[in-house]
Order: C-alpha cells, then sequence, then structure tokens
C-alpha cells in the first residue's frame, strides 16, 4: 500500500477516536515517528496477519485502563498481502514479556525482533508488560524498537495489566521481579515475587493460549516458576521452565577454559536443580569433543571444587564487578533457552532446564521445578533424558538442592494452595547473585 493510502485510511478513524484519545492521556504519553498531517496519537488497529490486516478496533469499545496499547508505527494498518516478500512467512505469534523496561529485556527484546530467535520467516507481536512507574520507560523501549526497522516485528503494544498484556500469547517470557534489597530476608522475597508469579500465573491461565510456553527469569525464578504453574492450572505444567541457562553457559565456558579448547567444543552439560548457590553443574556426563570430561580435566578436586563454586557463584562475582547483575549474557541465554525448544536437539546433545518434575526418572522429589538436562524434537516441547549417570558425589549434591526447592516450596505454600506456609530455609540459601 502506498504511504498516502496509508495515511488516508489511518485518518479516516481519528474523528471516531478523539475522545477515546483524551481518556488515554491521563495515563499513557503516545505517539506515532511518522509524520502525519493530523494529531496522529490514535490507536487504529494493531494486529497484522501474514495473509490480511485486521479490521481496525473500535476505539469507543475499549476500555482505556486496561487495553494494552499498541504503539506508534506498529498501530498502522497495512496489507501483507500486497508484500511479495511476506508470502513464505509462517503466522504470527504473539510473545509476551514481562519486566519488558528493565535491563535484561533491554537486550532480549531486540534479538527477538531481529529474527535470531524464532527464525528469519516467522513474524511476531511484543506485548510488553510494565507498571505504572515503568510505563514511560516502556514508551521509550518501544521508540528504539520502532527505530530499528525489524521487518519481522509486525505489533508492539505496552501495557500494565498482565491480563491484557497476556492476551493469545504464544510464548512468555516472565523477567520482571523485585530484586532482593539490603537487609529483606529470602522469605521475604518468595513471598512478595511469589505473589506476582501467582497473579501472572493467573492472568495466563485466563488469557494466554493453551500452549503458551513459560520462560521464568526473574528470582528465585524456580520456586517462582512453580508459583506460576500451581496458578495456571489449565496450561500444562510441563510447559513451565525455569531459566538455567545461563548457568549452563557459563559451565561450559569454564569447562573449555580449563581444558584449552573453544567451548563449542563442550557439550552434553546438565545443571541440576536450583537456580542458586546449589546448583549442580553436571562434569560426570559432561563432554569435550565427545569425550567424558573427566578423560580430558584429570583434576577431580578442580572440577568438584574450584569449577562447581565458580559456577555457582558466577553471577555473584559479576555484580561485584558491573554493580548489577547480568543483562546480556542472560538474554542471550534466554535465546538459547527458546532456540532449545524450537529446534531439533543435536543428536546425543542436551540442554538444561528448570521443568516440572512429574514422573521424573531420576528420583528427584515430585511437584517442585528442578533443572534436568532435556531434549526437544524442536516442536516447543521437551522430553527427560534418560541415559545420564548419577553416581554418589552427584546424588549428595543433588540432594542438597533438592532439599532447598523442597523448603522454598514450604516457604509459599499460602500462594500454591497448598495451605499455610512454613518458612525455614536452609542457612546457605542464596542466589547466584548473591555473596
Ligand atoms: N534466571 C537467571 O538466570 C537470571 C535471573 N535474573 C533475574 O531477572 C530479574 C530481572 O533482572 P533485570 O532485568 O536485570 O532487572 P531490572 O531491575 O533491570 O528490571 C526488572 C524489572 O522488574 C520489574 N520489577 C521491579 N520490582 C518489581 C515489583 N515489585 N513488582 C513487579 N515488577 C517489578 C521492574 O519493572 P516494572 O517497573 O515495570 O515493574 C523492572 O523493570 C531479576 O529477578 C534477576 O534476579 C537475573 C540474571 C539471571
Ligand atoms: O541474582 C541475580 O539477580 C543474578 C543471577 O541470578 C545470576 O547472575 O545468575
Amino acid at each position: 500500500m502506498a504511504v498516502a493510502d496509508l495515511h488516508t485510511k489511518i485518518n479516516l478513524q481519528y474523528s471516531s477516536q478523539l475522545s477515546y484519545v483524551s481518556n488515554r492521556l491521563s495515563y499513557s504519553r503516545r505517539f506515532s515517528l511518522r509524520p502525519l498531517p493530523q494529531p496522529h496519537n490514535s490507536r487504529i488497529c494493531c494486529s497484522v496477519t501474514s495473509k490480511e490486516a485486521q479490521a481496525p478496533v473500535a476505539a469507543n469499545t475499549v476500555d482505556p485502563k486496561k487495553k494494552p496499547d499498541c504503539y506508534g508505527v506498529f498501530c498502522l494498518t497495512y496489507d501483507l498481502t500486497a508484500e511479495e516478500e511476506t508470502k513464505s512467512w509462517k503466522k504470527m505469534i504473539n510473545i509476551a514479556v514481562s519486566g519488558a523496561a528493565g535491563m535484561i529485556s533491554n537486550h532480549l527484546l531486540f534479538k527477538l525482533a531481529s529474527g535470531e530467535v524464532f527464525g528469519p520467516d516467522q513474524p511476531i507481536a511484543l506485548k510488553l508488560l510494565g507498571s505504572e512507574r515503568s510505563f514511560e520507560a516502556l514508551e521509550g523501549v518501544a521508540m528504539e524498537l520502532e527505530d530499528s526497522l525489524f521487518p519481522l516485528l509486525r505489533e508492539v503494544s505496552i501495557g500494565i495489566d498482565a491480563y491484557e498484556v497476556f492476551q493469545d500469547a504464544d510464548w512468555a517470557l516472565l523477567i520482571g521481579a523485585k530484586p532482593r534489597g539490603p537487609g529483606m530476608e529470602r522469605a521475604g522475597l518468595l513471598d512478595i515475587n511469589g505473589q506476582i508469579f501467582a497473579e501472572q500465573g493467573k492472568a495466563l491461565n485466563a488469557v494466554a493460549s493453551r500452549n503458551v510456553k513459560v520462560v521464568v527469569v526473574g528470582n528465585p525464578c524456580n520456586t517462582n516458576a512453580l508459583i506460576c504453574l500451581k496458578n495456571a492450572p489449565n496450561i500444562p505444567a510441563k510447559n513451565f521452565h525455569a531459566l538455567t541457562r545461563l548457568d549452563e553457559n557459563r559451565a561450559k565456558c569454564q569447562l573449555a577454559l580449563k581444558a584449552g579448547v573453544f567451548y563449542d567444543q563442550v557439550s552434553n552439560v546438565t545443571i541440576w536443580g536450583n537456580h542458586s548457590t546449589t546448583q549442580v553443574p553436571d562434569f560426570l556426563n559432561a563432554k569435550i569433543n565427545g569425550i567424558p570430561v573427566k578423560e580430558v580435566i584429570k583434576d577431580t578436586k578442580w572440577l568438584e571444587e574450584e569449577f562447581t563454586e565458580k559456577v555457582q557463584k558466577r553471577g555473584g562475582v559479576l555484580i561485584k564487578k558491573w554493580g548489577r547483575s547480568s543483562a546480556a549474557s542472560t538474554a542471550v541465554s534466554i535465546v538459547d533457552a527458546i532456540r532449545s525448544l524450537v529446534t531439533p536437539t543435536p543428536k546425543g546433545d542436551w540442554f538444561s532446564s528448570g521443568v516440572y518434575t512429574a514422573g521424573n526418572p531420576y528420583g528427584i522429589a515430585e511437584d517442585i521445578v528442578f533443572s534436568m538436562p532435556c531434549r526437544s524434537k524442536g516442536d516447543g516441547d521437551y522430553e527427560l533424558v534418560k541415559d545420564v549417570i548419577i553416581d554418589d558425589y552427584l546424588r549428595s549434591r543433588i540432594k542438597k538442592t533438592e532439599t532447598e526447592l523442597l523448603a522454598e516450596k514450604r516457604c509459599v505454600a499460602h500462594l500454591t494452595g497448598e495451605g499455610i506456609a512454613v518458612c525455614d530455609l536452609p542457612g546457605d540459601t542464596m542466589l547466584p547473585g548473591e555473596m
């Protein structure tokens, strides 16, 4: 469609939208970066599919307090059937991101929009969840997305109500969480963040795609994921993941360094358990150039002590250097985690993810979210890897992280619908970022 036609089409909408716009301006500032001859802050239409543009949204039927805001250039209606190059594109998918104005998101959103995560033929809609305090920042994020001219990014909307933002989400990347402040007990953090994830679980249950895949990043991510899935009984528990891929990547890097190889030679690395300092980076089953790590790195003391602790505490060391927690490498690891679910796992290899333990083959307690080795056919689903060795060392370490997760679970019983919370956490329970 020619730009002039497009503007004509847009301008036809303005008169009926002006009252809606003035209502909305009380809490949001909106604009389009395209020069338009008329006031151009009206929301026209957001959703574009690869087949046809959708009808404009009737503005006066929208509750201004609730409807997430489509953004600037992404509000334009255009006709993809006229775009030759989009003919082979897949159906658009909706990706909801919470904490979208935060540091991790600031790296992640641009990777998602570039096509490097879901592929060069996969158009996406980004649905960004923030809060009243971050709304202006979210607008800034949306402006940068506009200015990046990503061809695959067909829609951006921002909002502060999870029930609106998660509507029809195919993926929900739950990053937003309150950071632990000075003097705050871990039990307090579990409760505050648990409430966020209970609410978001309910919202996903109510409005997201029935097969939405959920990646929980906000800490403490395993227990937050458990809370989230317990509050979303209509979504398969198997669809919920807690991000431990950053830990896997950190472990691969350390093994590569020690062996003097590039890190692409390191495979089959499992992180077992909690995304905390009790996590178990598994060197027993890991391989370097296809050979068991223990045959390449013969220094068992280094593997059991130095390597393990380095991976467990990497986040904290980084915070000391940077003055803030890992954001870029976390975003990269979220990309890796998603890619591992949407592309077939290379033969013989696996990846780590914090997943629901129902029916696991390792004897780990049921009904918690525990990082384990997974394989995928590339259809968004996964299966647990069965052919792993668990020796006494590994078993005792796995027990410790399992004990910690069971204690965390008891702490949030009031949020999982399992009665009264009893919070008695092991003394050394810490996030990777705490030291
Ligand atoms: N699993 C993993 O491997 C890793 C996890 N993390 C975790 O990811 C999370 C986000 O990190 P990062 O992006 O660097 O943090 P930022 O502080 O940059 O952003 C976090 C976002 O969370 C939201 N937030 C803050 N407080 C609250 C609250 N009380 N209720 C709801 N949302 C809140 C804020 O958004 P708004 O104002 O819109 O509410 C903020 O934009 C943290 O929990 C961190 O510990 C970090 C690294 C690795
Ligand atoms: O504790 C944090 O926020 C940081 C963190 O999870 C990590 O670096 O692994």
